[in-house]
């Protein structure tokens, strides 16, 4: 069988037999953004991995040294947050074409570290290999967060609200500009630019989540809010219905897509690597979620409410009609 008939989450599936050999100390792993580890009474260790390939998630005629680097960090701090954690220690592994500059590795090291001082990671160690024609750069990352306050993917229950920081579909966005050309508005460019290319990780919004309650699931928007959603229902054992109306996009967004013709929608459902959080609520708390985040100065919107899982990921439209979910964003093997 090939990978492709699979797909990245199959695949994974398939590869997920027999890992845990003494599991007194795993309170979760596979199937979250970070495994959830006991280290000492009151705090669980996070740990985390992800990998950038050259030609997959960037290409180094349109992205620095510089913000490879900082994506490489800020996509697994990305998923530190996503468990409402603080990111604290990680290690970077690099496969590295023969013939680079030296002073390329150096740049790449600034937007590494541009990352690590703002959010306090030390970084403490990696691994340095020679990989024939593309760059790799991996990174494992460890956090830390309060025993008992990891938000799993798992916790969703039917009546729940489901929120986004942010705004989506702006790094997809970008990745259009970069991908097809065209000569757009400053304004427009820097916004979905920086998107794509610098993404910020939303450590400040995971941590107060995780402090609140009420907060039943939580996982970062990598792969497109699709995905996102498909992750939160298989895990919680829920459905999701989506009100197309309450999406929030940025206004950039909203002039390019009118500029060029593309779907906003599939931006925001498939596009991915907007690295916001997307989380849900129990009704009872949502008052109280709402002010403690709108004084934190968090951005947030309410995109929908959870169903039950025969009910499936369903949108209402803007006219008002149902439709299920199509595609279900970002997949390795089959994108
Ligand atoms: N090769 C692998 N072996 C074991 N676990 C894996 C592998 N690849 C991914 N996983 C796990 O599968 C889950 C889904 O992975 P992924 O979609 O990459 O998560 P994320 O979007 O949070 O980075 C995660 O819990 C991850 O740790
Ligand atoms: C050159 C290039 N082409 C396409 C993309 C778009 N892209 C690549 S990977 C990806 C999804 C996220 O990456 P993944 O490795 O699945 O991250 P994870 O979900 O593990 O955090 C997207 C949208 C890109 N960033 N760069
Ligand atoms: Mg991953």
């Amino acid at each position: 069988m090939r990978i492709s008939q699979v797909g990245e989450f199959g695949l994974i599936n398939l590869l997920n037999k027999a890992m845990i050999n003494s599991p007194t100390g795993v309170v979760a792993g596979i199937g979250d953004d970070a495994a959830v580890l006991k280290v000492s009474g009151d705090q669980w260790q996070l740990f985390t991995t992800d990998m950038l390939v050259e030609g997959i998630h960037f290409r180094l005629d349109w992205a620095s040294y510089f913000d490879v680097g900082w994506k490489a960090l800020a996509v697994n701090i990305s998923d530190i947050a996503a468990m409402g954690g603080k990111p604290t220690h990680g290690v970077i592994s690099l496969g590295i074409p023969a013939e680079t500059r030296v002073e390329d590795m150096e740049e790449l090291y600034l937007g590494l570290r541009a990352v690590a001082r703002r959010f306090g990671v030390n970084l403490v160690g990696g691994d340095t290999v020679k990989c024939p024609e593309r760059l790799v750069i991996n990174v494992a990352l460890l956090g830390e967060v309060a025993a008992g306050k990891a938000i799993l993917r798992s916790g969703a229950r039917p009546g729940d609200i489901i929120y986004t920081t942010g705004t989506l579909g702006t790094a997809a966005a970008g990745l259009h500009i970069l991908l097809n050309g065209g000569n757009y508005p400053d304004p427009i460019k820097e916004t979905v630019l920086r998107a794509h290319l610098r993404p910020e990780p939303r450590v400040q919004a995971g941590t107060l989540l995780s402090s609140l309650p009420g907060v039943t699931a939580l996982d970062d928007n990598s792969d497109g809010l699709a995905a996102e959603l498909r992750e939160i229902g298989r895990a919680s054992g829920v459905g999701c219905l989506i009100w197309e109306k309450a999406l929030p996009v940025a206004a950039e967004v909203q002039q390019l897509a009118a500029l060029t013709g593309a779907d906003i929608l599939d931006w925001v459902m498939n596009g991915g690597e907007d690295f916001e959080l997307v989380f849900t609520v129990q009704p009872a708390y949502r008052k109280q979620v709402e002010a403690a985040l709108t004084k934190a100065a968090v951005d947030f919107a309410a995109i929908g409410v959870i169903t039950s899982a025969r009910e499936g990921l369903i949108m209402e439209r803007v006219n008002g009609t149902r439709e299920a979910m199509g595609q279900t964003g970002y997949n390795h093997f089959t994108d």
